[in-house]
């Protein structure tokens, strides 16, 4: 190992990536300072299809796969990880990535959708790899601590966000299945002896059909299994459909079809034919012949429109039109582009989603462009309830209040693709009936359920290790934050039963005298949650990896507006540190207005806070003054930002995400010239300091003075590096300032 102090900046995709490119400079010229390499990885879902296929590429256009050296290195205690947000990619969103870099001259093979023979089978297969959530999985090796510093805190209460009033006869609520869902069947047990696994269907005419030959169980570890009725969910789905339309509310949907890239589209695609059923009945031939796929959502059918004849076409066209008629209102994602809740899987993302309704009074925008109350449809029960619990809170007391409510702050279980957001490879839609069952070595059937055509079937795996270590972290966040800790688990629920047995006996191993620690089913846990937080009081939420996921981004954004605000940490279980920025996504929303006016609106205050963990952590296992001195100097700017509200507005004259990171390196610059625990670094940023000090108001106008123009960056997936470069460092003199750091 080289001693050199390391960290690796992730380079990924949509607006992060663009901010990236006026950001990494700054961090470069001041890391170097004090001797840090900062390398940089390819994890975008561009770089990553191009990694797949080394042999339709030339030599230049060929790049490795960076994601799976970084999965090695989070392994490892050398790891320092700064990972911005990528895309999780639907199957649209894949294709249109495909066929971006095949223009701009990449030999990639389209998309085999039902592929025919060995090599389409193995191209399928490589895709795949790239699709839905498959970075953050790879690359967390630990746990997650995800909370609101203090300092952020402190601004949301000074400057509260706008947050809609609620009324209390609001009919917007959450539907959910009331049986025959994966919460309903859910069976699990913990393993004793590590060993092999084998999934297969014994169908009803007594075939035994493999589903999954071979999974690994670690000793001690929790399985589960559980089962969503095809049947049972079509017809929640109608009854859902039916009662929107009697009371007038619009209809929308909540998935997570990116971490559950192979269960939630399949639920998504059920949907999608009931809802428009009339007329994917009717043209059922046509459509499956022009390759429409329901799972893609209905924006797949527009796509296809125009393979079909041009009267049958036109035929659809209307009778889709038609059909809105007689159904409840839906949902829009976008009302003037006459985007549905039911276009693409990617665009209801339930951890973002909901929070949004509920910021806006529980409502969503309806075909009008009009605000209106909503049907929110969350099949599954095991963690709908959280969501009614807040939606019946503000219709009892109204919304929260950003200047006086308390904080949530998360620890969640989410090291080594913990519960159902590992549960991909072993998911599947039951071709036969019969019983699936999970077989060990010995023979003996672990778990069992029978099942009919059409069902979804899933397992999932939960490693001991990663629960201890949740246990631990819980404990230390509960101890230094002195603050009541619960676990959000369901003892009703079979998995989380075997869950609370071993937080029970973990905690035996910690000192919690005088914590507060308790143990709550979801539902209950946001109730008490709520109360204390209205009361102005913090309460840490010690949650699984989907209510870390959900609550990561409900909390943030009822408290702050947004999850890009928050510190988001994973102690990785090897000793190193992978610092994610913010809670949230890669915001699409704010690409289109950058290459339409040449304004980011993105807030990178998430990348700065992960930036200065990651130089704490760096100065701590280097052992390096000159590194600590560098992390207290950028926890010093990062107040600053917040105090002086240096962060980005949303509109083209005011200041973006460029300007936001000019005032970070002035700030950064002026607290390392004045501070005296390193007269070598004093030495170095004091002209530095001067320099941007003296040209500030030059250096906002050389900024602002390129917003307002659309501007060409010359790719959606795969843009042009030196264009985005130009474009979001447009300030010459800001350029060479820094470039004297180097010199
Ligand atoms: N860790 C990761 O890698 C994650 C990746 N994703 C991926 O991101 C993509 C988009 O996901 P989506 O669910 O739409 O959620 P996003 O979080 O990207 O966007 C939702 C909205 O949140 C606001 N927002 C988010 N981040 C910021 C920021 N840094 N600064 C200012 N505002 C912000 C924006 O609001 P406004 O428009 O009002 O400004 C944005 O439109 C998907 O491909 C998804 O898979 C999602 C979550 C996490
Ligand atoms: O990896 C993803 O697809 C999304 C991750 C996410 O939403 C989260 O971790 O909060
Ligand atoms: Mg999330």
């Amino acid at each position: 190992m080289s001693n050199t102090p390391k960290i690796i900046y992730t380079l990924t995709d949509e607006a992060p990536f663009l901010a990236t490119q006026s950001l990494l400079p700054i961090v470069e010229a001041f890391a170097g300072t004090a001797g840090i390499d900062v390398e940089t990885r390819d994890i975008s879902l561009a770089g990553r299809i191009l990694a797949q296929f080394p042999e339709r590429l030339t030599d230049a256009q060929r790049i490795g796969d960076h994601l799976a050296e970084l999965g090695q290195l989070a392994t490892t205690p050398e790891a320092n990880i700064i990972k911005l947000p990528n895309i999780s990619a639907s199957v649209p969103q894949l294709k249109a990535a495909i066929r971006e870099l095949q223009q701009q001259g990449y030999a990639l093979p389209d998309y085999p959708e039902e592929p025919s023979n060995d090599e389409e089978r193995d191209i399928k297969a490589r895709y795949d790899r790239t699709k839905g959530s498959a970075v953050n999985p790879v690359l967390r090796e630990g746990n997650s601590d995800r909370r609101a510093p203090v300092s952020v805190k402190n601004f949301a209460r000074k400057h509260p966000h706008r947050m809609g009033k609620w009324s209390s006869d609001s009919k917007s609520h959450v539907a959910h299945m009331r049986d025959g869902d994966f919460y309903g069947s859910e069976r699990s047990t913990t393993v004793l002896d590590a060993g092999n696994v084998r999934i297969e269907l014994v169908r009803a005419d007594g075939q035994t059909v493999v589903l999954k030959e071979k999974t690994a169980l670690q000793a001690g570890e929790i399985i589960d299994a559980s089962r969503m009725s095809a049947s049972a969910l079509n017809a929640f789905i109608d009854e859902q459909i039916n009662d929107a339309r009697e009371s007038g509310v619009l209809f929308s949907l909540h998935l997570k079809a990116t971490m559950m890239k192979v269960s939630d589209p399949i639920m998504f695609g059920h949907v999608v034919k009931r809802f428009y059923a009339p007329v994917l009945e009717k043209h059922a031939i046509a459509l499956e012949s022009a390759g429409f796929d329901p799972n893609n959502g209905i924006g797949d059918l527009y796509a296809r429109l125009p393979a079909l004849d041009e009267s049958v076409r036109r035929d659809i066209e209307a009778e889709i039109q038609a059909l809105y008629a007689q159904r409840p209102g839906l949902a829009m994602v976008n009302s003037d582009k006459g985007i549905t809740n039911l276009h693409v899987p990617s665009d209801i993302i339930v951890d973002a989603s909901m929070p949004a309704m509920i910021r806006d009074s529980g409502k969503m925008w309806n075909a009008a462009g009009e605000l209106q109350d909503t049907k929110a449809v969350i099949p599954d029960r095991s963690y709908a309830g959280i969501y009614q619990a807040v939606i019946e809170d503000c219709k009892q007391h109204g919304a929260f209040d950003p200047a006086t409510m308390g904080s949530v702050p998360n620890v969640g279980l989410m090291a080594q693709k913990a519960e159902e957001y590992g549960s991909h490879d072993k998911t599947f839609e039951i071709a036969a009936a019969g019983t699936v069952r999970v077989v060990d070595a010995a023979g003996n059937t672990l778990l069992e359920h029978s099942v009919e055509a059409g069902d979804i079937w899933r397992m999932a795996q939960t490693k001991d290790a990663p629960i201890r270590d949740w246990v631990k972290l819980a404990v230390t966040r509960a101890r230094l934050s002195n603050t009541p800790a619960v676990f959000w688990l369901d003892a009703n629920r079979a998995h989380d039963k075997q869950v609370i047995a071993k937080v029970e006996q973990y905690l035996g191993e910690h000192d919690t005298s005088g914590l507060d620690i308790r143990i709550l089913a979801p539902v209950e846990a946001m109730k008490f949650s709520l109360e204390r937080t209205r009361a102005g009081q913090d309460t840490i939420s010690v949650t699984g990896n989907v209510l870390r996921d959900y609550l990561t981004d409900l909390f943030p954004i009822m408290e702050l507006g947004t999850s890009a605000k928050m510190l988001s940490i994973v102690p990785l279980m090897a000793g190193g540190g992978l610092f994610e920025t913010g809670a949230g996504g890669s915001a699409p929303k704010h690409v289109q207005q950058f290459v339409e006016e040449n304004y980011l609106r993105w807030d990178s205050l998430g990348e700065f806070l992960a930036l200065a963990a990651s130089l704490e952590h760096l100065a701590e296992r280097h052992y390096d003054t000159r590194i600590r001195v560098l992390a207290d100097a950028l926890d010093v700017a990062n107040g600053r930002i917040l105090d002086e509200n240096r962060s980005p507005a949303r509109k083209v004259g005011q200041l973006d995400n460029r300007g936001t990171h000019f005032y970070l390196a002035q700030y950064w610059a002026q607290a390392l010239a004045t501070q005296n625990d390193d007269t070598q670094l004093k030495a170095k940023f004091a002209p530095l300091a001067e320099a941007l000090t003296t040209n500030e108001e030059k250096i906002l106008g050389e900024l602002t003075a390129v917003q307002g123009k659309p501007v060409e960056i010359g790719g959606y997936y795969h843009p042009d590096v030196a264009r985005m470069a130009e474009a979001m460092r447009p300030s010459a003199t800001l350029n060479s300032a820094l470039a004297s750091l180097a010199a």
